[in-house]
């Protein structure tokens, strides 16, 4: 199973601010999909997605990321991590950061090109990155995450402050990426992305309520939308 999954989490147990957020967490990530985490706010989307980048101290469990234990260097350049504040350095333009990335991890102009194209940035990629808007620097974050053509990309709520239309051109592009054969982990809270995911892995106050296809999530609630679903697993609590 291990081997198959792009991420596996047993038994997490993580504490922040002395408060319990996992204890015995498990949970798999298959390789190549688009695998929504998806939950309320405090849920633990983030900290599971730091505990699977390797910045977050865990108290107990293994999370295993493309087969090595999470945080080790070998998974260096193989994950692209996209946190929730934007993590690109303001007074470059979003190419310099591109290319300032690439070279870290080796990578040519090429793969700065693609991955300025890929987030469909345009000429915003050549002014510096504290002129742009909200949903365009976190579109240099996405980019900053795929420049080094990452196995695993952890996305925390990528389309946090975009337009419709943008989400609709990200979420293509996540499932082009996993065609490609790219594992994507994606957090949202906006449930109405659920159906645009190849799994759901659902998170309430640090449990994993259900971990089921976008289809099945509907099947077995009866509910008309994934909103509607939620709300039915949780037992009708608003
Ligand atoms: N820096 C911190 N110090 C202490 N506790 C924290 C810290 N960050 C988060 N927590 C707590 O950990 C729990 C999980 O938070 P987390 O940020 O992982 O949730 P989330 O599902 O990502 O929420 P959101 O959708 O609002 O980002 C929450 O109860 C939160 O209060």
């Amino acid at each position: 199973m291990e081997r198959l999954s792009a991420v596996s989490v047993q038994n997490l147990a993580v504490r922040r601010g002395g408060r319990e957020v996992f204890s015995g967490l498990s949970l798999e990530v298959p390789r190549g999909q688009v695998v929504g985490l998806m939950g309320p706010s405090g849920s633990g989307k983030t900290t599971l997605l730091r505990s699977v980048a390797g910045t977050q101290i865990t108290s107990g469990g293994v999370v295993t990321v493309l087969g090595q234990p999470a945080g080790s260097a070998q998974l260096r350049g193989r994950i692209g991590y996209m946190t929730q504040a934007p993590s690109v350095y303001d007074d470059l333009t979003a190419a310099e950061n591109l290319a300032y990335f690439a070279r870290l991890l080796g990578r040519g102009r090429d793969a700065v090109e693609q991955a300025i194209r890929e987030v469909n940035l345009g000429p915003e990629a050549h002014r510096p990155v504290s002129g742009l808007s909200g949903g365009q620097r976190s579109r240099v974050s996405l980019a900053a995450a795929l420049v080094g053509n990452p196995d695993l990309l952890v996305l925390d709520e990528p389309t946090v402050g975009l337009d419709p239309l943008l989400r609709q051109e990200l979420w293509k592009l996540f499932a082009q990426l996993a065609e490609r054969g790219t594992s994507l982990l994606v957090s949202s809270h906006v449930m109405d992305e659920a159906s645009r995911c190849g799994r759901l892995l659902l998170l309430h106050k640090g449990r994993l309520l259900a971990d089921l296809t976008p289809m099945e999530l509907l099947e077995q609630t009866g509910a008309r939308d994934a909103d509607r679903a939620f709300l039915v697993l949780l037992g009708g609590e608003p």
